[in-house]
């Protein structure tokens, strides 16, 4: 991953906390990232985990990620075990094999006891040492930790590191905080300090006897390594091309190696040789896994594992949504819309009225509880839990994740509604006089209903974070809102409830193809500008 220019600030006028900062993040690698407290560290993190977008600048790339937050929430309404499962899945894993990686992470780190706790009954440590196995467990391609080691246990701090080690070592970019100077001492390849909004980089300590020199041999068909190898190098075998091993030692070493390798028998060929400033700890042999007989031809590039990347986006935003229906489906926040919905129908529905006037009338009531449950939604993660997903999935898939949840719930409700609507009204006009078709009416009723929860669902979307944040303002601006789209002229919601309503006078079934179609339009544009938003700032 590649920084140019980038700069930070908080707000349109807000000091700059980086500014004109370059920066090169290659594979294998383990960064540290050095400063006082204020310095722009945590800023820095986000950006490279990908929750906020540079103010200016460019940052391109972006590998999978996983990050670690400073503060980890015990406020989710999962069990250790549960949420590790949807953020394993958010990162594109299959279910059974989330669940299975979080209870071996959980088992690292000694927590295997609290798989079945609740986070909000967890110890501090062992929240998060689950902090620690959410990123850990995606096996991501850049890891970043933003004082991780904070509140572990001896033991869990030396699994840490180990982790670490055999993350970078396994081909991914580490890049990490901690205030103790002996964390990963001596195992950083990189070691950077932000000073003056920008990063210096920290020379290497004495007695580093670098630069280091990283040689890439591939044997044909995989043949064992020479018994002695000059200058000790450490040896990575390639999980994916088991016949490529890297090798890593310092430079004075390098020549005597590439010797060794190609005078072997048989010989080795050597397909890449370049300059490390420090090794890679944990160099040791990593396990290699039968690979296609293609799988020798050299990588194409930094990250090999991005091709066998877990799932596509579009199945991730799926499991973000999942996550965020569980979210509020566990908390129980949705009671009090569905009760509002459900007293609104008690109290305008009645048994034997016109079916198409009870069909708008349902359509309009489900706007505002549209509105109420995107806003519970988009607003019901803590942000440090939030900041974990939008590394994972990216925070503009992460807000559609809880837009789409929203949506999906009113959408359920709304059909619920129409069906009982469709049970007890009268298929006539309003004066009683004429027969309304009952498939066609259903039709309609449920197009409205589509209509108004759209329309609701922008609404929400636009009175909530990221445009808005205050609690007060939002829930103003949210019920303001959802009284306007029902009475405006213009609006889609209000178009669809009119079709049905005058329809009503004369027994006839006006299809609201129309109002749908701008319904979508202007759903499709407050999704839009709100995930924007939300990569400008989580
Ligand atoms: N959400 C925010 N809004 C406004 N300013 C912020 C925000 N977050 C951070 N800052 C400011 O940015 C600067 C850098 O903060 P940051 O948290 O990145 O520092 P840090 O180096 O990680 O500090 P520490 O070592 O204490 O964790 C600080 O001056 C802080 O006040």
């Amino acid at each position: 991953m590649i920084l140019r220019g980038v700069g930070r600030r908080y707000g349109l006028r807000g000091p700059w906390v980086l500014r004109g900062l370059d920066l090169d993040l290659p594979a294998h690698t383990l960064v540290r990232i050095e400063g006082a407290n204020g310095a722009g560290k945590s800023t820095l993190l986000r950006l490279l985990a990908g929750i906020d977008a540079p103010t200016e600048g460019r940052v391109t790339g972006r590998p999978r990620t996983a990050y670690v937050p400073e503060r980890f929430p015990a406020a989710l309404p999962f069990t250790a075990a549960g949420y590790l499962t949807h953020v394993g899945r958010v990162h594109g894993l299959p279910a059974a094999e989330a669940a299975a990686r979080g209870q071996e992470w959980l088992a690292c780190f000694g927590a295997a006891g609290y798989a079945r706790t609740p986070l909000a009954e967890l110890s501090k440590g062992t929240s998060q040492k689950v902090a620690v196995a959410q990123a850990l467990l995606a096996e991501p391609e850049l890891l970043v930790l933003d004082e991780a080691w904070t509140g572990l246990d001896t033991a869990a701090r030396g699994e840490l590191d180990r982790a670490v080690a055999e993350r970078a070592a396994d081909g991914a970019t580490v890049v990490f905080v901690d205030h103790d100077p002996r964390r990963l001492a001596g195992a950083a390849g990189l070691a950077y300090r932000l000073e003056g909004h920008t990063l210096t980089p920290v020379p290497a300590s004495p007695g580093d006897d670098g630069p280091y020199v990283r040689i890439e041999a591939a044997g044909s068909p995989p043949a064992a390594l020479p018994p002695e190898l000059p200058g000790a190098p450490a040896v990575e075998r390639d999980a994916r091309h088991p016949a490529t091993v890297r090798l890593t030692t310092t430079a004075a070493h390098s020549d005597p190696l590439l010797h060794a390798l190609l005078t072997a028998r048989p010989p080795w060929h050597i397909t890449g040789l370049s300059q490390l400033p420090a090794p890679v700890p944990g160099g040791a042999a990593v396990d290699a896994t039968p690979a296609s007989p293609a799988a020798s031809a050299p990588e194409a590039g930094p990250y090999p594992e991005a091709a066998s990347r877990p799932a596509g986006a579009g199945r991730r935003t799926a499991a973000a949504t999942r996550y965020q229906a569980a979210l509020l489906a566990r908390s129980q926040r949705w009671l009090a819309p569905l009760l509002l919905y459900a007293a609104v129908l008690g109290i305008g529905v009645r048994a034997g009225q016109p079916l198409l006037d009870s069909l708008g009338y349902a359509a309009a009531a489900l706007l505002p509880v549209t509105a109420w449950l995107v806003r519970l939604c988009v607003t019901q993660e803590p942000p440090a839990a939030r900041t974990v997903t939008a590394a994972a999935v990216g925070p503009s898939r992460a807000h559609c994740a809880s837009l789409i949840a929203g949506l999906g719930c009113a959408l359920a409700l709304g059909g619920a509604g129409t069906g009982i609507v469709l049970l007890v009204g009268e298929p006539v006009s309003t004066d009683h006089t004429v027969a309304v078709p009952l498939l066609p009416a259903a039709l309609a009723g449920l197009l409205a209903a589509g209509c108004s929860a759209l329309v609701g669902a922008a609404v929400g979307a636009l009175c909530a974070r990221p445009v808005l944040h205050r609690h007060g303002w939002s829930l103003a601006a949210t019920v303001l809102g959802s009284l306007l789209a029902l009475v405006t002229g213009g609006s889609p919601a209000r178009a669809a409830v009119t079709d049905l309503v005058t329809g009503s006078l004369t027994g006839t079934v006006r299809m609201p193809l129309l109002p749908a179609a701008g319904a979508v339009v202007v759903a499709a544009g407050a999704a839009a500008l709100t995930a924007r938003l939300a990569a400008l700032r989580e």
